[in-house]
């Protein structure tokens, strides 16, 4: 066991703040739950603040809000420009990168304002939108709020847009500062409505920000309301995931019941297989509270996701195992303790390959004090940092931003359906690498997205690619669905691709493990995941959703659900791009040449050594064992996707016969002939 010396001194200590509150998010307004709400809305830092805060922000065109995490940002300042009028009748937009930020913020929003999700207060994520007529504090992800200014460059329905969690830089954000400082522009030179910007952080770059938007003001907010003990290790720590299991049953032996914690890993398998860890652990502990252990990660459905909200029953103690996810903005009711492995699972592009892996490196410094700001929410709290305070310091200040480590395929398309057309020169705050640009550039010009002007180096959108962009999908997708037209399996495709966009269907019962891929077994294709998708799919459809027959089948209903769901809006893009709806029946070999000729960038074939090699750069990669195809060595296949823990791995794929990928882009494969003929 981990002695409580291995912990150095607390980094700082702050002034203790009396005031005590208690309530829970996911419980409906009871009896004067609206004045205790009120009184907790007063207690926060950043109440004081309130009428400077809004005669700031009725002054400048944009401004910079940075105060420390918990200070009350992202709840109150929308709250505080709707009623000071600032937003003159118009849609406040406040933006999250994480969906789970968007859809918890909005719902503690609604209820400090007395009025359900939905009616003043609202939120819309990918493939869900809880807002109405009458929405006038609309919580967003980034990637909502651009895909809306393809249709509406200027924002027109929006008088402010709060850009929170700035810091964090996903994609999403960096071109979205850009879109909406060009939409401000727009507007002032038009002599339309102002629009006014926020960005607002934790931990940023203020200057950068500020010179960004024009020498916007930086408002800073004093204080936090509870303090935060944070405790490094006293030596460097060569198993985290060990270390975090550790330091959590040192917290439960000696913590009272209610003080919940939550862990900060890296990825779903790591967390699945932590949670089931310690519950197997915990079951033979005595004299200590019952645990409820939850995993949070993007790939669960909202309505899991949101479990950990809720107030753990008396003489319980909640853990949480969570991603990144659970960094920024979010309050899970009840964590007192925060345990920090250091680690974080991050996008790294690949230009040489156009590929992105996932890959675990060491956490930024803004993303460690943004998770210890996930303790001394409701009260004090306590933060275990599983590396050295000399780690700390030599951790990077601000996490590299994604468009300068992805595939921006996606982002250059959106850009260039905004009318963008030169993309090297957008006014990005931080330009992405020109080779970047260059990579994604040629991907979409393969893909038949974009084309050369005749006698030009101007690259344009071809109608083709306006199709694509209209879909919120990576472009590879999009292909996919406007090739199955001509292939005739659209109908099969839409299913294969909403069941790759919703999360994982397969329940993995640890105590069932056997009859859980007895019945999985059914489904399993010799064609490949795809191909098991979709038959799930369509035995799901036969028994009219029932949900029963998933329980009995070890398949998540409510993913299934959402599956559905996300179908008919794919399907709705399609009917508006006026396609033919064509289905192949049972013949899944046309599916699989259609998804040939969209990820043919996506292929693999074995080697006479045995092992699988990327058909343009040779990379060595293998089937995840969560493939149906794990055990088997098919020749050439095509996957969805790719991602690195031990090695590097690609996790949905389908069979495919060299000849459809050669078939689908001759000249594709011709350039990179040296290399990819073995
Ligand atoms: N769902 C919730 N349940 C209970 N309390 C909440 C909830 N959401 C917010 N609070 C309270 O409001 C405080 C301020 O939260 P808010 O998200 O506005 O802070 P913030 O300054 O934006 O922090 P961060 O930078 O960490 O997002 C929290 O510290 C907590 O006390």
């Amino acid at each position: 066991m981990r002695n409580p010396e291995d912990f150095g001194p607390p980094e700082k200590k702050q002034k203790l703040n009396p005031i005590q509150f208690n309530f829970n998010s996911q419980n409906g307004p009871k009896k004067n739950s609206f004045e205790e709400l009120r009184d907790a809305r007063r207690a926060l830092p950043i109440f004081s603040a309130k009428h400077k805060i809004v005669s700031e922000i009725k002054k400048f065109p944009s401004a910079i809000v940075i105060g420390e995490t918990g200070s009350g940002k992202t709840t109150q300042i929308p709250q505080y420009l709707l009623e000071a009028g600032v937003h003159q009748n118009a849609i406040i937009a406040i933006t999250q990168p994480r969906r789970v930020a968007a859809i918890s913020v909005s719902q503690r929003v609604a209820l400090e304002k007395n009025t359900t999700i939905g009616s003043l207060v609202g939120y819309c994520v990918r493939f869900e939108d809880v807002t109405s007529a009458g929405t006038k504090l609309k919580f967003m992800t980034d990637g909502m709020l651009l895909r809306e200014s393809i249709l509406d460059p200027t924002l027109t329905r929006y008088s402010i847009i709060i850009l929170d969690e700035a810091h964090e830089r996903t994609i999403n954000t960096d071109v979205l500062f850009g879109v909406v400082k060009a939409a401000q522009r727009r507007r002032l030179k038009t002599g339309q409505k102002l629009l006014k910007i926020i960005v607002m952080s934790a931990t940023m770059d203020v200057d950068h920000f500020s010179e960004y938007f024009n020498k916007a003001p930086v408002l800073y907010l004093e204080g936090r309301q509870y303090p935060i003990q944070v405790m490094h290790t006293k030596e460097p720590q060569s198993d985290y995931l060990f270390a975090s299991l550790i330091t959590l049953f040192q917290i439960h032996k000696e913590a009272p019941a209610g003080d919940d914690i939550l862990i900060f890993l890296t990825g779903q398998e790591e967390i699945e297989s932590a949670v089931k860890t310690i519950k197997d652990l915990a079951r033979d502990l005595k004299d200590v509270p019952q645990l409820v252990v939850l995993p949070l990660y993007a790939a669960l459905p909202s309505q899991t996701q949101i479990k950990v909200f809720a107030k753990t029953p008396p003489g319980h103690r909640k853990v949480v195992v969570a991603t990144n996810i659970a960094e920024t903005s979010i309050t899970i009711h009840g964590i007192k303790y925060v345990i920090d492995s250091g680690m974080v699972k991050a996008k790294v592009y690949n230009p040489h390959s156009g590929l992105d892996l996932l890959k675990v490196v060491t956490a930024s410094k803004a993303q460690v004090l943004q998770r210890t700001g996930r303790a001394g929410r409701e009260a004090p709290g306590v933060c275990y940092r599983l590396f050295t305070e000399s780690e700390f310091q030599n951790m990077s200040t601000n996490t590299v931003p994604e468009i300068q480590r992805c595939n921006l395929a996606s982002v250059v398309l959106q850009l260039m359906a905004l009318g963008i057309s030169d993309v090297l020169t957008f006014d990005f705050m931080d330009k992405p690498a020109p080779e970047s640009i260059n990579a994604a550039l040629e991907e979409l010009v393969i893909l038949g997205a974009l084309e050369r002007q005749v006698n030009s180096d101007i690259l344009k959108l071809t109608p083709l690619g306006k199709q694509m962009a209209a879909f919120p999908l990576d472009p590879r997708f999009s292909k996919v669905i406007l090739l199955a037209k001509d292939y005739d399996c659209l109908e099969e495709i839409l299913s294969i691709i909403a069941m790759l966009s919703a999360e994982s269907v397969l329940v993995s019962v640890s105590n069932k493990r056997k009859e859980c891929l007895e019945s999985h077994q059914k489904f399993m294709s010799s064609e490949g995941d795809h191909i098991m998708l979709l038959n799930i799919y369509r035995a799901y459809k036969s028994v009219n959703g029932n949900k029963s027959w998933c329980f009995d089948n070890f398949i998540n209903s409510t993913n299934m659900h959402n599956a559905q769901e996300i179908r008919k809006q794919l399907r709705e893009i399609c009917e508006r791009n006026n396609m033919t709806f064509t289905s192949c029946g049972r013949d899944t070999t046309t599916i699989r040449k259609c998804l040939a000729a969209g990820f043919f960038m996506n292929a693999a074939e074995l080697s006479k050594e045995g092992d699988f090699l990327t058909m343009t750069t040779r990379t060595k990669v293998s089937i995840h064992p969560s493939s149906a195809l794990f055990q088997c060595k098919p020749a050439c296949v095509v996957f969805t996707e790719l991602v690195k823990t031990t090695k590097c791995y690609m996790r949905t794929l389908s069979v495919v016969d060299p000849d459809w990928l050669y078939e689908a882009a001759p000249s594709y494969f011709k350039r990179k002939k040296t290399s990819a003929i073995s």
